[in-house]
């Protein structure tokens, strides 16, 4: 039952792989026809080499039949096949080569366009390395597929029923004890392969430690110095090193003592006892009059069964391996998007403007909300709140009250029950996706810098003129130290802003989001890693825009909320306590007055 199972997914991957190569290459489909073609070409060009030295040796060498025209048409004929076969097999690599690139190119620029339009929900679950694999090696594997495994198999088959064909056509006799032999090959690389798998998969897995180790630590550089784990680091890697070390050796021996030796000693025995048979037949005794030319032929054939078969049998594993590869970029594939939103009626007029502020209705309005991440464990309970358009609304309450959560409902990042969130009245679901997203700005906690200029940090692909962004920079009161850097703003900022201070980058980031104009601006505890003089600076530009723009703002500190027109305390998902700050502060033992008077003491 299991191995059905298997047989199953197995033979669902290799459908999953298929399909994906049909749709990787494309409109370059038909280079696949001639690379086949060229392929057969040259397969056929050089079976018929030896044939044509055969007759050579046979016809002139041997009976001292020295016709010059003749010899000369045959050994002319001998080199211009070679040529024309390497030349062939010139072209097909070209065309197959070309095809196997475009087809990675494409299907990466599919998987990568993928992962963008993915739910948030999924990058939850979703492991960072395991992702970029995925679309750069996993994708890769599809070129192999193409190169190393399906034109080698079949590349290698007709090499081998061509040459087959041919020695059965000189002497049917010589070539039974050849195809007698041929199993011996499989064997061989069969048992190479049983012997070096659990080394060659165990390598394979320690390369991916080795990446993960460099990644994790490079990424948590700050945090390894701190606490002056170099060294453990280093003998970590070193084991690891040490271990793919060990493992590859394993490989390389499995194939330096078996698989190599063994084949050179079958090559041997075949040669010999072709020669043995021949030499039988020499002496009349077995199969009557010698012909020296069948024995060229014969020796030439030899190498030409061995290598064949070996590459068909190695390609088999690879073949496994890239079939995995590429289900998994299938499986990648067959993630569902984020849900589309305001497609209901694409050519409605009123979705063009869905989301516009229409006086009266609340700009955010939120509805007997309830949310669960997993199952029916809800970390929000029926939450209801209003916000009016341009207010300044604070989010405030414990580490897991359900603050961020709320912010990604109301971000889209998940899928709140439809009805339970509206934006000008309209639900979120019915908002199309670019009326949200430029209604919409973000200033989250971490934020996030490319390494780019200034401009393009906050222009973040938009092509935004550079007045607007100025304009936003000025808003944000980030526009001075723009200015103040050597290249104002087209000065490179370094990997995630590291010319920056912590406040500067977060300035830039308050900055981008107003660049988009929003009509609503969500600040994730955008100022919990600056000092209070950025805070104020912070403080101010949120004031500047109030009346304009509705602010949420999620915060740890209390003071940038301070001055909101409304502070919402969230407690274990539910409202508790809302109201401007000094109406909660006169709230005796209230949650807010406990929060607030708790940070007045630690200051
Ligand atoms: N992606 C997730 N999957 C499952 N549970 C989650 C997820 N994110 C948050 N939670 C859970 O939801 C609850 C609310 O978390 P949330 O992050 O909204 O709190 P918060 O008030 O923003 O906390 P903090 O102030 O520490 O950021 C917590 O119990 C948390 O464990």
């Amino acid at each position: 039952m299991q191995a059905e199972t298997l047989e199953k997914t197995r033979g669902e991957s290799m459908r999953q792989a298929v399909g994906l190569l049909k749709d990787a290459a494309g409109p370059d489909r038909h280079h696949l026809g001639w690379a086949v073609l060229w392929l057969a070409l040259a397969a056929g060009l050089e079976v018929l080499g030896p044939l044509l030295g055969k007759r050579l040796i046979d016809e002139h060498l041997l009976p001292r039949a020295l016709d010059w025209t003749s010899m000369a048409l045959l050994l002319g004929g001998l080199v211009l096949t070679g040529c024309a076969a390497s030349w062939l097999r010139y072209l097909q690599l070209l065309r197959l080569s070309g095809l196997a690139m475009r087809s990675v190119q494409r299907l990466r620029e599919r998987v990568y366009g993928h992962v963008l339009r993915l739910p948030m929900a999924f990058f939850d679950r979703a492991i960072t390395g395991q992702l970029v694999s995925r679309v750069t090696n996993d994708t890769e594997a599809v070129k192999g597929l193409y190169i190393q495994v399906l034109f080698v198999i079949l590349d290698s088959t007709i090499v081998l029923t061509g040459t087959i064909l041919a020695m059965a056509w000189l002497d049917w006799r010589l070539m039974s004890l050849v195809v007698a032999l041929m199993p011996c090959v499989l064997l061989i690389v069969w048992l190479y392969q049983r012997l070096s798998a659990p080394a060659v998969a165990r390598a394979r897995q320690l390369r991916s430690d080795i990446n993960a180790q460099v990644a994790e630590s490079i990424g948590g550089m700050s945090v390894l110095q701190a606490n002056n784990a170099q060294a453990r680091f280093a003998e970590r890697f070193s084991r690891t090193n040490e271990d793919q070390y060990t493992q590859r050796v394993a490989e390389i021996r499995a194939n330096a003592w078996l698989l190599r030796p063994a084949l050179d000693m079958l090559n041997v025995v075949l040669l010999a006892s072709v020669i043995y048979l021949f030499g039988q037949r020499a002496d009349g005794t077995v199969l009557g009059v010698a012909e020296v030319g069948v024995l060229y032929a014969f020796i030439s054939y030899i190498a030409r069964v061995i290598e064949p078969l070996i590459q068909i049998t190695m390609q088999f594993s690879q073949l496994q391996q890239s079939v995995v590869a590429t289900a998994r970029v299938a499986g990648l594939l067959d993630e569902a998007g984020a849900p589309e939103h305001g497609t209901a009626n694409p050519g409605d007029e009123a979705a063009a403007n869905e989301a516009a502020p229409t006086s009266g209705t609340p700009a955010i309005d939120i509805r007997h909300l309830d949310f669960a991440y997993i199952g029916d464990r809800n970390v929000l309970h029926d939450l209801s709140l209003q916000i009016p358009h341009g207010a300044f609304y604070g989010i405030v309450g414990h580490t897991g009250s359900g603050k961020s959560t709320l912010l990604s409902l109301l971000l889209r990042y998940y899928p709140a029950p439809r009805g339970s969130i509206l934006m000008n009245g309209v639900p979120l679901d019915d908002i199309g996706h670019d009326a949200f997203r430029s209604r919409v700005g973000l200033v989250p906690q971490d934020p996030f810098l490319l390494a780019a200029s200034a401009r393009e940090n906050i222009d973040m692909g938009r092509n935004l003129p550079l007045a607007r962004i100025e304009r936003a920079a000025r808003a944000a009161h980030a526009h001075d130290f723009i200015m103040a850097l050597e290249d104002g703003y087209d000065t490179l900022l370094g990997e995630g802003g590291s010319r920056l201070s912590s406040g500067q980058k977060q300035l830039i980031a308050i900055a981008r989001a107003l660049a988009g104009e929003p009509r609503v601006l969500m600040l994730d505890e955008a100022t919990s890693r600056i000092d209070s003089a950025t805070e104020q600076v912070v403080q101010e530009a949120l004031n500047e825009l109030r009346g304009q723009v509705t602010i949420i703002a999620i915060a740890h500190r209390l003071s940038t909320i301070r001055d909101a027109d409304r502070i919402v305390v969230l407690n274990h998902g539910r409202i508790e306590e809302a109201g401007a700050h000094d109406a909660l502060m006169r709230i005796e033992g209230g949650l807010y007055q406990r929060l607030y008077l708790l940070q007045q003491l630690a200051a």
